[in-house]
C-alpha cells in the first residue's frame, strides 16, 4: 500500500532515538524539544487516523505550556475542541514509543483495532506557541500528516484555545463561531461588549487591568485582539516576548506556585493584575494589598466568582438549572467549604486535568469547572443554552429576567466553553463579571480567606511508585506513605496534605494546607 511506503520512507527523516519512552501525559506529550522530532511526525500520523474514524477535523497543538522556553510538547484536539478520549491516549503512547523498526506494525494494529476506513479523507489543523523548536516540530507533525495521505493546514501561532475554537467551529460549520483568528476575536469582543454596555457606573480606572503575557503567544493574541475591544477594557501589556524568556519568572505557573508578582510588571497597590500561562490557557488574577502584601485570586476564586454571578443571574432570569462547580485535590479547602456551605452548590472533585473536570462538569445544566492553578471554563447543557435563548427572545419575559437572560447569553459567547479554559475569555468573563456588579478586585478576594498552602516539587528515582486514590487525594502505594501523612496531618488543625506523581513534568507533587503557616 502505497501510504505505508511513504511512512516507511518519511519516518526514517525523524527517527526514534532507541529506548526513549513518554507517556501521553495529563496534557499530551512533553519533554525537551531537542527529544521530539519522532513523536511530532508520529502525532500527525496519529491525527490522521483520529480524523478518519471521527470522520471530522482533528487539531495538532506544538506547546509545552508552562513549562521552561526548552521543553516542547502536542496536545491533541478533538472535533468538538475536547481533548482526545482516554483509549486513544493510549494509542498515542503506542505509537511515539514503538521502535524505529516497529512503527509500520503499531500503525496498522491501531487501523485493524479501530476499523478505520483508510479511504476515508483526513484533516488536520496545526497550531504552534512561540517555543524555539515549535517552527521545526509543528513541520515534523506536517511531515506526518502528509506521510499518510492526509491534508494538513497550518495555523500557524496561536494559542491553544484558538486551535480548539477553530477545530470546533470548523467541524460544526460555523455554528460556534466562523473559523478563523479574526473569527475568534470577533466573537468573544462582541459578547464582551455586550455584556459590558449597561455597565454604567464602571469608571474608566475601573477598566483598566494589566496583563502579563508570561512572554508568550497569549501576549501577541491579546495584542492583535485590543483593537476589537473597542476601548471597553483598557489593557497594559507586560512581558510580551519583546525581550523576556518565555515562562521565566512570569506567567501563571509561576504566579500561583510561587506566591508572588511576577517580574517585569509594575501595578499600583490596590489595581488588578493577570497572568497568562505560555499557551494561554490559563489565568489567575493578583493585587498589593494596603499592607503591601501580595494577593493571589486563583483558579479557586475565579470558579466561586462566575458561579456567584451565574447562581444569581439564574435566579433573576427564573431558570431552575442544575449547577456545579468541579475542582481537583488542589482547590483551597476554604473555597470548597465556601461553595458548599454558604453558596450551596454542589461540589465535585476528580482527578488533576482539565479532561477529568471537563468530563464531571458535563453531567450538569451548568458545570463550572477550575483548576487551582486557573484553568477552567463553564460548560452549558444545550437545554440550559435553549431554555436561556428562549426567554432573552419571548417578547412577553419581564424586563429584568430578560437582562438576566441576556447577560447569560453573552456570558456564554464569552466564555468560549468548547475550548477546555481559556485565559482570554475567562479575562474577559471575569472583568465583565466586576463590572456588572461593581465589584473590586479587593471585594471579590474577600468572599473567603484561603487557608495558607504550599506546593512543592521534590525529585525521585521513579515517581511512578506512587500510586493514588480518591481523586488522588490518598496515596495507595508505596506502603507507608499514607500513613505518615495522616499521623502528621493529625497535629493541626483543617490541615490537608497530599502527594501525587506530575503527568508533564519528572517530578513528584507535594500539597499542603492547615489553618495557620510558620
Ligand atoms: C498541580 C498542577 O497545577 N498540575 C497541573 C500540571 O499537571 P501535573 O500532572 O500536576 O504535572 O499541568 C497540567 C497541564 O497543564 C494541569 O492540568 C495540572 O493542573
Ligand atoms: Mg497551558
Amino acid at each position: 500500500m502505497a501510504p505505508f511506503e511513504d511512512v516507511s520512507k518519511q519516518s526514517s527523516f525523524h527517527p526514534k532515538p532507541k529506548g526513549l519512552l513518554l507517556q501521553y501525559g495529563t496534557a499530551g506529550f512533553r519533554t525537551n524539544g531537542e527529544h521530539l522530532d519522532h513523536v511530532m511526525f508520529r502525532m500527525g500520523l496519529f491525527a490522521v487516523l483520529r480524523s478518519k474514524k471521527t470522520k471530522a477535523t482533528i487539531g495538532v497543538m506544538v506547546t509545552a505550556s508552562h513549562n521552561p522556553e526548552e521543553d516542547n510538547g502536542v496536545k491533541v484536539i478533538d472535533p468538538m475542541g475536547e481533548m482526545v478520549t482516554a483509549v486513544w491516549e493510549g494509542y498515542a503512547t503506542q505509537l511515539a514509543n514503538a521502535e524505529q523498526e516497529d512503527l509500520l506494525t503499531a500503525l496498522k494494529d491501531l487501523i485493524e483495532k479501530e476499523t478505520i476506513n483508510m479511504s476515508q479523507e483526513a484533516n488536520v489543523f496545526v497550531g504552534k506557541d512561540t517555543r524555539s523548536s515549535s517552527a521545526r516540530l509543528s513541520q515534523a507533525v506536517m511531515d506526518g500528516v502528509s506521510a499518510l495521505g492526509g491534508h494538513s493546514k497550518d495555523f500557524g501561532l496561536v494559542t491553544t484555545p484558538q486551535l480548539h475554537y477553530i477545530v470546533c467551529c470548523h467541524n460544526t460549520q460555523g455554528n460556534y463561531g466562523e473559523p478563523t483568528v479574526e473569527g475568534y476575536y470577533r466573537k468573544l469582543s462582541e459578547a464582551f461588549i455586550q455584556l459590558t454596555k449597561n455597565a454604567f457606573n464602571c469608571t474608566d480606572d475601573q477598566k483598566h487591568l494589566s496583563v502579563d503575557g508570561a512572554n508568550g503567544i497569549g501576549a501577541l493574541k491579546l495584542r492583535e485582539m485590543e483593537r476589537h475591544l473597542k476601548k471597553s477594557l483598557h489593557i497594559t501589556l507586560y512581558n510580551d516576548g519583546s525581550k523576556g524568556k518565555l515562562n521565566h519568572q512570569c506567567g501563571a505557573d509561576f504566579v500561583k506556585v510561587q506566591q508572588k508578582a511576577p517580574s517585569g510588571i509594575e501595578i499600583n497597590p490596590g489595581e488588578r493584575g493577570c497572568s497568562f500561562d505560555g499557551d494561554a490557557d490559563r489565568i489567575v488574577y493578583y493585587y498589593t494589598d494596603s499592607q503591601g502584601r501580595f494577593r493571589l485570586l486563583d483558579g479557586d476564586k475565579i470558579a466561586t466568582l462566575i458561579s456567584t454571578f451565574l447562581k444569581e443571574q439564574l435566579t433573576l432570569a427564573g431558570l431552575d438549572l442544575k449547577m456545579a462547580v468541579v475542582q481537583t485535590a488542589y482547590a483551597n479547602g476554604s473555597s470548597t467549604n465556601y461553595l458548599e456551605d454558604t453558596m450551596k452548590v454542589i461540589v465535585q472533585c476528580t482527578k488533576t486535568g482539565v479532561k477529568h473536570l471537563h468530563h464531571v462538569a458535563q453531567g450538569f445544566d451548568v458545570g463550572v469547572y477550575f483548576e487551582a492553578n486557573g484553568h477552567g471554563t463553564v460548560l452549558f447543557s444545550k437545554s440550559a443554552k435553549d431554555k436561556i435563548h428562549q426567554l432573552a427572545e419571548n417578547p412577553s419575559t419581564n424586563d429584568e429576567a430578560k437582562r438576566a437572560a441576556l447577560l447569560l447569553q453573552n456570558s456564554v459567547n464569552v466564555i468560549n466553553e468548547k475550548t477546555v479554559g481559556d485565559a482570554i475569555s475567562n479575562m474577559l468573563l471575569i472583568e465583565a463579571i466586576l463590572a456588572i456588579m461593581g465589584m473590586t478586585i479587593q471585594q471579590w478576594d474577600a468572599i473567603y480567606t484561603d487557608l495558607p498552602n504550599r506546593q512543592l516539587k521534590v525529585k525521585v528515582a521513579d515517581r511512578r511508585v506512587i500510586g493514588t486514590t480518591d481523586a488522588e487525594r490518598r496515596a495507595v502505594s508505596p506502603a507507608g506513605l499514607q500513613e505518615a501523612i495522616d499521623s502528621l496531618v493529625k497535629r493541626h488543625p483543617k490541615a490537608r496534605s497530599f502527594v501525587r506523581p506530575s503527568g508533564t513534568e519528572d517530578v513528584v507533587r507535594v500539597y499542603a494546607e492547615a489553618e495557620t503557616q510558620v
